[in-house]
């Protein structure tokens, strides 16, 4: 982003900032509004927060709407929240599609919570495989909702025992799971061989493994899958295998890494796996954009400086928070350095 506008946005003054092109760290207090800056970014990107899923709550208060503007190389993107509805902008008129911002300002959020990503249930490793293969096949978000309205039609026929539109949705499933099983897979096999360079290095460990579960059992084609849950499916009345139970296996000598690794090296696995996927965009020629909120808290400075390092001198953008800026690395590469103050936010010089 070359410009970044932020209205009406949490506790956040009116602000209007030239990013740097690489590196823009943000520091202040407690409550200051560094958190709010990242989350602003986020927001004209995913069109949702990271801390709330009430979009409402970001709009400041006292303030009308919230809006978020930015300009990035020849795109405009705008997004602004007023009670009850979001309005998206690009190029100066409306966009209808919510991935149309995403798309064009891909991002990626480093917090203290990113551990989730091991330890919570496989929801949101599928939401980091969605997000990661759309943005190497713009068309995979297309996809992957013909997948979930075919899969809502035959659950629905399920429930109610409805054979002839069954019989009607199962061979579009099983077209959109195979589709969107390749698009997966093509997205993990470029991925695994820079997240394994990143987690050997990083952990010293040699015995990492990146496994993509497909959501059944490899070797059978969906048409099988199908086949053989067929009475289960019927008496459940929903579909018991398929993309929708994908996960992403992160393991350590075949024992699950959340038993196999301790809390330090399960944040530098995860730490490993973003990365790599930010990594992995730009040398798909995308420029993403990599929010790093406080984690000087999490990870010892030599292991930021080498997070840092890892994404110096690619096209990435950095934003990152900390509280004291004299707890980053001395020698971090060169960059804007921002001071947030009762949510004044302003370049320091
Ligand atoms: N909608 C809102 N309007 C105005 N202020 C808000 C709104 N929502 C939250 N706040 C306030 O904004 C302040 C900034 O919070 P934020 O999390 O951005 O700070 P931070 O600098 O990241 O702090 P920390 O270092 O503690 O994480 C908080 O004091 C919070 O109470």
């Amino acid at each position: 982003m070359e410009r970044l506008e932020v209205h009406g946005f949490r506790n956040l003054a009116d602000t209007q900032l030239r990013p740097h092109p690489h590196l823009n760290v943000v520091t202040g207090p407690n409550g200051a509004g560094k958190t709010s800056l990242l989350e602003a970014i986020y927001f004209l990107s995913r069109v949702r927060s990271f801390r709330t899923r009430q979009n409402d709550r970001l709009i400041g208060w006292g303030a009308e709407e919230a809006r978020v503007v930015a300009v990035r190389g020849h795109d405009r993107l705008g997004a602004a929240r007023t009670p009850g509805h979001t309005r998206l902008r690009l190029n100066g008129a409306d966009a209808h599609t919510r991935s149309a911002l995403a798309a064009r300002l891909p991002v990626q959020l480093m917090n203290t919570e990113h551990q989730r990503l091991l330890l919570d249930g496989p929801r949101v490793r599928r939401q980091f495989l969605d997000w990661g293969t759309f943005h190497l096949e713009p068309d995979y978000r297309e996809l992957a909702q013909r997948y979930q309205h075919a899969l809502r039609q035959r659950n629905a026929a399920l429930r109610v025992g409805d054979r002839r539109s069954e019989q009607a949705w199962t061979p579009v499933l099983i077209r959109c799971a195979a589709a969107v099983d390749v698009a997966r897979q093509r997205f993990i096999e470029a991925l695994r061989p820079i997240w394994s360079e990143f987690a050997r290095q990083w952990l010293g460990l040699e015995s990492l493994e990146l496994r993509y579960y497909r959501g059944a059992a490899a070797e059978l084609p969906w048409e099988r899958v199908l086949d053989e849950q067929l009475e289960r499916d019927r008496t459940a009345g929903f579909t018991h295998r398929g993309p929708h139970r994908a996960d992403l296996i992160l393991s350590r000598d075949r024992i699950p890494a959340a038993d196999a690794l301790s809390r330090g090296q399960q944040k530098l696995l995860v730490v490993a796996l973003l990365i790599a996927e930010v990594k992995l965009w730009s040398r798909q020629g995308l420029t993403p954009v990599l929010l790093i909120d406080d984690l000087p808290a999490e990870l010892d400075p030599a292991h930021l400086h080498t997070v840092l390092d890892t994404v110096t001198g690619d096209p990435t953008q950095v934003f990152l928070t900390a509280i004291d800026g004299a707890a980053l690395p001395t020698d971090l590469p060169p960059g804007q350095w921002y001071q947030v103050c009762e949510g004044r936010v302003s370049a320091m010089v």
